[in-house]
């Protein structure tokens, strides 16, 4: 079985350095011509896998906008997910699951066993508990060829406090999470199946990232203010693994089809410039 890992690199080059986020706000239903109900929720997803499911690497559902309407919601969730995983889409869902390990076990089976209904590639998952209590996830996803990004530092600016904090041996402790992310990545060709969530809005990271050797997932591009040249700033030279996330700023371009693809096309366009030429 292909890991996640190879997956997306395959996935990445074949289609591109993007990930696209499936975030229906109500102002975004409404530039839509679109109501604020589950009938629009299901007509927005249903316009965006028309136009981009087929096209972009990663899609990057984000539950909460789907888990706002109840289990009429999840439904369409579920069939989104389908959908784009018929049209060769990488489903990365964005769920920021954690809990104690025993509990975490239980989100692994929701989301990264088969036979789930809401299977996914990837899910999003916060370390908060510790990153050792994510361990169900991460031995599900090595089992069935799926992921798990982990938040290390993340776009908005109220994360810095907690995650720039240092602990007793001076590590910060986006540091301590890119090791030990490091340590499951160990080995991994042509990378590993455990991410990490870095947004391009953090600036310099203070942190080491040359062993991780696994994705970097990096929000925070385009409605939050970052641009595709801030990946340099940010990454340096783990640029290569850098996997950029937007979500506003190509959902802005719809519901034409055609101009949705055309903003994932210049988005590529720009995010390969920079990526490449590290
Ligand atoms: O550090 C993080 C982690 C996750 N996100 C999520 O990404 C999208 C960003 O949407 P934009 O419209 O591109 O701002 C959203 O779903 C967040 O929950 C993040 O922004 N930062």
């Amino acid at each position: 079985m292909e890991s996640f890992g190879a997956r997306l690199h395959r996935a990445m080059a074949e289609r591109g350095p993007l990930c696209v986020g499936i975030d229906p706000h109500p102002e975004l239903l409404a530039r839509w011509g679109l109501r604020d109900d589950v009938g629009g929720l299901d007509r927005f997803a249903g316009m965006f896998v028309d136009a981009l499911g087929d096209r972009v690497a990663v899609v990057k559902p984000q539950s909460a906008f789907f888990e706002r309407f109840g289990s009429q919601g999840m439904a369409v969730l579920e069939s989104t997910i389908r959908q784009l995983r018929n049209l060769g889409s990488i489903v990365l869902l964005d769920v920021k699951r954690g809990d104690i390990g025993s509990t975490v076990r239980a989100y692994a089976s929701a989301y990264l066993d088969p036979s789930s209904p809401v299977y996914v590639d990837a899910v999003t998952a916060s370390p908060f508990l510790g990153v050792g209590s994510l361990a169900p996830m991460f031995e599900l996803a090595a089992e069935h060829g799926g992921g798990v990004f982990v938040l290390a530092l993340t776009s908005n600016p109220e994360g810095a406090s907690v995650q720039r904090a240092r602990g007793a041996d001076g590590r910060t402790v986006a540091q301590t999470v890119i090791d030990e992310i490091s340590q499951l990545n160990a080995g991994a060709e042509p990378l590993g199946s455990i991410g990490a969530v870095i947004g391009a809005t953090v600036g310099e990271t203070g942190c080491d990232l040359s062993r991780v050797h696994g994705p970097l997932l990096a929000p925070g591009l385009g409605a939050q203010g970052a641009t595709a040249a801030d990946l340099r700033t940010v990454f340096g030279s783990a640029l290569p693994a850098v996997l950029p996330a937007y979500s506003r700023e190509v959902l802005g371009a719809g519901p034409d089809p055609e101009a949705l693809r055309a903003a994932a096309d210049r988005i590529v366009a720009e995010c390969r410039a920079v990526l490449e030429m590290s």
